[in-house]
């Protein structure tokens, strides 16, 4: 079985990659995926380059993850066209990744995909799990983790579909708003339902 793992920024969703990898299950994640295409020498990086100058770069000529983040968390037209330039190449190397699990043996592959619902992918994956929690814990956990500013973490949030849309379209749900032991139950029970595990 091909399970998305998904929700938004900040609700969850390494945390309960986390639990899945100690169930053994093997995880293909997407944002580790965004991080190996833009790898000094790619020609991803190159095309971002081209869009957002010299200054897309580090000293070292890696991609300024801050400095692009800080642009197209802010500018929708930038972020669909650097979307337009990373996501193909994103996609290609998941399904990749998926499929040599598969050719491996592995019976049940886990796809960690932030923007699952946002880039239309539901029909990479059997079943879909949303890690969701409220409005309200997901601004107080985003500020604290990426020790940003309520008017930072907001325009992150606002750049994604609301937890609630993503909700309609999952097979199930996880509420994180509680303690990691709730989560850690709850995830339990829907692989057992699955019959994952
Ligand atoms: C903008 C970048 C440079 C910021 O890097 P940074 O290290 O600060 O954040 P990181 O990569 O850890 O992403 C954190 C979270 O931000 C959200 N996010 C990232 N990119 C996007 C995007 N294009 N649109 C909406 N949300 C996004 C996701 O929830 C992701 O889990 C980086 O996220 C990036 O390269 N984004 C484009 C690739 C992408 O869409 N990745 C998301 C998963 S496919
Ligand atoms: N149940 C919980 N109780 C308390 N803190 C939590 C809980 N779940 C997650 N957190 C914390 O909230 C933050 C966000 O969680 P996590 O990094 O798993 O989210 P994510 O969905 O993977 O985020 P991103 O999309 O940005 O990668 C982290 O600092 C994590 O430690």
């Amino acid at each position: 079985m091909i399970i998305g793992l998904t929700g938004s920024i900040a609700s969850g969703k390494s945390t309960v990659a986390n639990m899945l990898k100690e169930y053994g299950l093997p995880i293909v994640d997407a944002d580790v995926v965004a991080r190996l295409v833009v790898e000094p020498g790619t020609p991803t990086l190159q095309k971002i380059v081209e869009l957002f100058g010299e200054e897309a770069l580090t000293e070292n000529g890696a991609m300024n993850r801050q400095k692009i983040g800080a642009i197209i968390f802010n500018n929708e037209e930038k972020r669909k066209e650097l979307n337009s330039i990373i996501h193909p190449a994103i996609r290609q190397e998941m399904l990749r990744q998926r499929d040599e699990h598969v050719k491996n043996g592995a019976k049940t592959v886990v796809m960690d995909i932030p923007l699952l619902f946002e880039s239309k992918l539901q029909h990479f994956v059997e079943k879909i799990l949303v890690v969701s929690v409220s409005e309200e814990t997901q601004l107080k956990r985003l500020m604290e983790r990426n020790q940003l500013t309520e008017r930072e973490a907001k325009a992150r949030i606002e750049s994604q579909l609301p937890l609630s849309v993503k909700e309609q379209g999952a097979d199930a749900v996880i509420n994180n708003n509680g303690t990691i032991e709730q989560t850690a139950k709850q995830l339990g029970n829907i692989l057992r339902n699955w019959n994952v595990i």
